[in-house]
């Protein structure tokens, strides 16, 4: 099937996908006087549709803040974000309702986002109630479509309590809990790194595989400049609240023109050993 030329159009603004969010001048300054702490000081990007773009930076470089400001968790002190063009900065109420619809998260630590009373079931059904499915059969096959993508089947998980799932089912069930509601941008805050070596390939594959299945941009945050290399179009380097460098990720990793992403690169000796 050939795209119509606006489809192609809508894609391919500067030889890149269209954008989906633009942040512009973001800053966020944690308290006053001398003791404030700029933790996000004048940052501008833009995320492209199903791009799968990582922030990479040390402990404390701001990327947490960053996330929380796109997620509308946190508000800014200055700057702007854009979402298909829609100024989403101040939104209140009913509209953020609808914009965490649209926006995902998952983050480092599946358990502390699961309700420890509840089973895999009920989650998932409490969830569905955002989907808009209007009967038990069409949210039962979201739910099923959902576990499947992310390599789980529903007997084997679905009428377990949180404690008698593996870390990796864990976080498997809440990027399927994601998923279901199709967001259009999904953020992955060290969505990984408290897997193993396998587990962590294994969930990056679920995560960069779903975003043409679902038509999703993924936003990946994390200090491991490995991991940015492994999955994604383009990266964007923190350090000390600044972007310091961006750009697609073969430009970043193997001609990096910061000091600070040569030195994050000289701690991944196997990607050093290869530029
Ligand atoms: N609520 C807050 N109040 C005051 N300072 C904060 C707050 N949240 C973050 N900070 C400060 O902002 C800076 C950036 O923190 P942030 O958590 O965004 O960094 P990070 O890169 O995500 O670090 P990590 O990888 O350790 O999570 C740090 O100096 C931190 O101490």
């Amino acid at each position: 099937m050939t795209a119509s030329k606006e489809e192609v159009l809508d894609r391919q603004v500067d030889g890149r996908p269209a954008p989906l969010l633009e942040a512009r001048h973001l800053t966020r300054v944690f308290g006053h006087g001398k003791t404030a702490v700029r933790a996000v000081d004048d940052v501008s990007f833009t995320l492209g549709r199903q791009e799968v773009v990582t922030i990479v930076g040390e402990s404390g470089s701001g990327k947490s803040t960053l996330a929380r400001m796109v997620l509308r968790l946190l508000d800014p002190t200055s700057g702007t974000i854009h979402l298909d063009g829609r100024d989403v900065t101040r939104l209140r109420g009913k509209a953020l309702r609808t914009y965490w619809q649209e926006v995902q998260a998952v983050f480092q630590d599946p358990f502390s986002s699961f309700n420890q009373f509840f089973t895999v079931r009920r989650l998932l059904r409490r969830s569905l109630r955002l989907t808009g499915a209007t009967t038990d059969e069409a949210g039962e096959a979201l739910i099923a479509q959902a576990l499947e993508h992310v390599g789980l089947t529903p007997a084997e998980v679905l009428d377990k309590w949180p404690h008698q799932l593996s870390g990796g089912q864990r976080q498997r069930v809440m990027i399927a809990r994601a998923l279901m509601l199709r967001p259009r941008l999904l953020v992955a805050d060290e969505a990984t790194s408290m897997l193993d070596a396998s587990l962590r390939a294994n969930i990056l594959n679920v995560l960069t595989d779903a975003r043409q299945a679902y038509d999703m941009t993924i936003l990946f945050i994390t200090h491991d400049i490995g991991q940015a290399c492994y999955v994604s179009d383009r990266v964007l380097v923190m350090c000390q609240g600044k972007l310091v460098e961006q750009g697609p990720v073969d430009e970043v990793i193997f001609s990096p023109r910061h000091d600070y992403t040569r030195r994050l690169l000289a701690d991944v000796p196997r990607l050093h050993a290869v530029s």
